[in-house]
């Protein structure tokens, strides 16, 4: 049986995993849950994944939550080779850094302005936090000046992460093109990916309306 995935299109982490699906151009079954009537909080959901976040994975035998750590399962379970995700620890562990980087930095950063504004009602981006945010671009520039792709010459499930994040930080935040040339640059080559419209635009398109819909962004 195909795996599942719960997924919300406007959501970056469930992005991300559609970008890892249509790369690898795999059977999964997708459920999608409208965030916004609650789905996520059903108890049918809960006991799926208490932590009631989207993407959320669902196998025969086990259900798993997080994009990054499903990213990495669907290439080691269904790959056709390790190109996204490489068995090579040297290599793996440059893309599980960037992985990181993006939960902790990036991500973490964004959402707190998603926060700001969907449930503090927040109709600007805080100073503060776009500084914060434009501090975690500053960090992804420098690793951009000296690599292709994030975590090196090829493109991994590290991209598909970070441009999740970075297209839709980019419509709150947007990215400063004689400080960031190499961000675009590398966002100019994941969009010429021949999936990147469906796995990460389409979804990039709802969250930009819902969003300046929201706030005024500078
Ligand atoms: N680190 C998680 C973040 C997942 C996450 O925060 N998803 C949001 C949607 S973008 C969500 O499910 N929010 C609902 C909630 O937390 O209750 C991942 O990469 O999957």
């Amino acid at each position: 049986m195909a795996p599942k995935l719960y997924y919300a299109k406007m959501s970056p982490p469930c992005r991300a995993s559609l970008l890892t699906i249509h790369a690898l151009g795999i059977d999964v079954e997708l459920v999608p849950i409208n965030l916004a009537e609650q789905q996520h909080l059903t108890n049918a959901f809960l006991k799926l994944n208490p932590f009631h976040t989207v993407p959320t994975l669902e196998e025969d035998t086990f259900t798993i939550w997080d994009s990054h750590a499903i990213n990495a399962y669907l290439v080691e379970k269904y790959g056709a080779d390790d190109s996204l995700y490489p068995k090579d620890l040297a290599k793996r562990v440059v893309v599980d850094q960037r992985l990181h980087f993006d939960s902790g930095v990036l991500y973490a950063r964004l959402k707190a302005i998603l926060i700001s504004i969907r449930q503090d009602g927040a109709k600007i981006v805080a100073k503060d936090k776009a500084d914060s945010l434009i501090q975690g671009f500053t960090l992804l520039e420098t690793l951009l000046e000296q690599n292709k792709f994030v975590a090196g010459d090829s493109l991994t499930i590290a991209d598909f992460s970070i441009v999740s994040t970075v297209s839709s930080a980019n419509v709150l935040v947007p990215l400063a093109s004689n400080r960031f040339p190499q961000i675009l640059e590398w966002l100019s080559r994941m969009q010429a990916l021949p999936y990147y419209k469906k796995g990460n635009q389409d979804g990039l398109d709802i969250f930009a309306s819902e969003i300046k819909s929201k706030v005024i962004v500078r």
